[in-house]
């Protein structure tokens, strides 16, 4: 089916970039791409987003299980009829399993896009966080267009 297919091409892109960081970069070790706005920074989070709850392994893997799950089953029951529902739900399983695979391998997740919004430096993130953020927002845009048509309807 086209959204694993998806979900695999997300995958292979965070495995991929997270593998370049980790052969090619020290940890720390920060690259500029565009000075003050992008840099490539080698960073490691045992935590989930913004650094929360680290450490807690079980709780990501349990968690990680279920949205897992929870995608797969809507894929199944919505994507066949909805490709606007497939298309954000094959992009974060991509992301989730991403994640999952650096949780299981190293206890903890590879992140290396650093972000400078002003003089706030947004947490470090990779291509995993990025096709999850991208998921979310998509989903809740389709659900929010869907409820207006609803509304029309009636
Ligand atoms: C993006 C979800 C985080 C991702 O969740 C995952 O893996 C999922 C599949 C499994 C988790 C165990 C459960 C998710 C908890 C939900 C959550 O946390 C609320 C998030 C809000 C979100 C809006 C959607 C903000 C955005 C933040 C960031 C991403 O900006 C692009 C900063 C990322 C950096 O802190 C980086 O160090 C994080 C590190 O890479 C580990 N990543 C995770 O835990």
């Amino acid at each position: 089916m086209i959204y694993y297919l998806l979900a695999l091409v997300v995958l292979i892109a965070d495995q991929l970039t997270k593998w370049l960081i980790a052969a090619y970069m020290e940890i720390g070790e920060t690259i500029p791409v565009i000075e003050d706005v992008i840099h490539i920074t080698s960073h490691r989070n045992a935590g989930a987003a913004f650094g929360i709850l680290q450490g807690q392994m079980w709780l990501f893997y349990i968690v990680t299980i279920i949205v897992t799950v929870g995608i797969v089953y809507f894929i199944k029951k919505m994507g066949q009829t909805d490709k606007w529902i497939g298309i954000p739900l094959g992009i974060l399983l991509g992301g989730t399993v991403g994640n999952f695979i650096d949780r299981i391998l190293h206890g903890e997740v590879i992140d290396f896009i650093d972000v400078y919004i002003g003089t706030y430096s947004f947490p470090i993130f990779n291509v995993a966080d990025s096709a999850l953020t991208v998921g979310v927002i998509l989903l809740i845009i389709k659900l929010f267009i869907d409820e207006r048509k609803e509304k029309k309807e009636k």
